[in-house]
């Protein structure tokens, strides 16, 4: 397997709460990785320690080492800006700021620094194009982001992540508010975007994870019971627990 981030002994603590114990993981370069489990077993806690999201939260002690790229992201060394514009990340909520399509893609290259007209308007039609948006929304760059569905809204976000070049996507439950069509949309995006990045996705419908990951990751209060390729894990877990799991027993 070809790693983009490699997770070793990783323990994470919310004051005197473990939330994650020892955690060891390969996330493999340009697939898809579901992360699986029941509410409350660590999911998009773990999500959040792949770009130091967890940083914003008090009280949150994190050890053990992810690697990206073979650089430990919690070392010394790393620049957290750098890290979250390497390491992005799309929440369960679409959330467009309430400002233009145009100025939602162009915000993040704009803090870069880049201010060149033309340049911003290849990379914000590049973006929107590459997260199957652009048909949609090229006639309306100038209205507001809030007017568009909430499927649009989501992959408007995906497309204001794509603008910034990073190289791993997060997504915690990005379908989870939308309805079935616009969840289809967004899955079909995950195939095609794998292509060239690598995705880790939180996701509550077993369904979802095996539609859309190529690895599945299955969490129980804060341990990684069981990794491994979809199609194992779904038709022949190794453990138990797991088992119970994506047969419905509890969850
Ligand atoms: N900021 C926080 N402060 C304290 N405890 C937290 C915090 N965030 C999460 N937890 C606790 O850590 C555990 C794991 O939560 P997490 O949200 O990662 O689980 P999850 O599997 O993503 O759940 P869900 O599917 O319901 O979102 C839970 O017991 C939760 O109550």
């Amino acid at each position: 397997m070809n790693s983009k981030v490699s997770v070793h002994k990783l323990n994470l603590f919310y004051k005197d709460f473990q939330a994650l114990r020892d955690i060891n993981m390969e996330v493999p370069a340009h697939l898809v990785t579901a992360l699986i489990g029941p509410s409350g077993c660590g999911k998009s806690t773990f999500l959040r320690t792949l770009n130091r999201m967890n940083d914003l939260y008090k009280g949150v002690r994190v050890q053990g080492r992810v690697l990206l790229d073979g650089m430990d992201i919690y070392g010394e060394k790393c620049d957290v800006v750098n890290l979250r514009k390497k390491v992005g990340m799309v929440f369960q909520k679409p959330n467009p700021f309430p400002m233009s399509i145009y100025d939602n893609v162009a915000f993040g290259p704009r803090i870069h620094g880049i201010k060149n007209r033309k340049k911003l308007d290849e990379i914000v039609e590049m973006s929107l194009r590459a997260a199957a948006l652009w048909d949609e929304v090229s006639d309306r760059l100038r209205q507001g982001a809030l007017g568009l569905s909430g499927g649009q809204q989501q992959r408007l976000c995906i497309a204001r992540l794509l603008a910034v070049e990073p190289e791993v996507l997060l997504m915690d439950e990005p379908t989870s508010a939308l309805d079935p069509m616009a969840t289809l949309k967004v899955e079909e995006l995950i195939q095609v975007l794998k292509q060239d990045y690598t995705i880790v996705i939180v996701t509550h419908n077993m369904q979802q994870a095996a539609r859309v990951s190529d690895y599945t990751a299955f969490f129980l209060t804060g341990d990684l019971v069981e990794y491994g390729a979809t199609g194992d894990i779904f038709t022949t877990p190794k453990e138990q627990r797991t088992e119970d799991y994506i047969t419905g027993r509890f969850g």
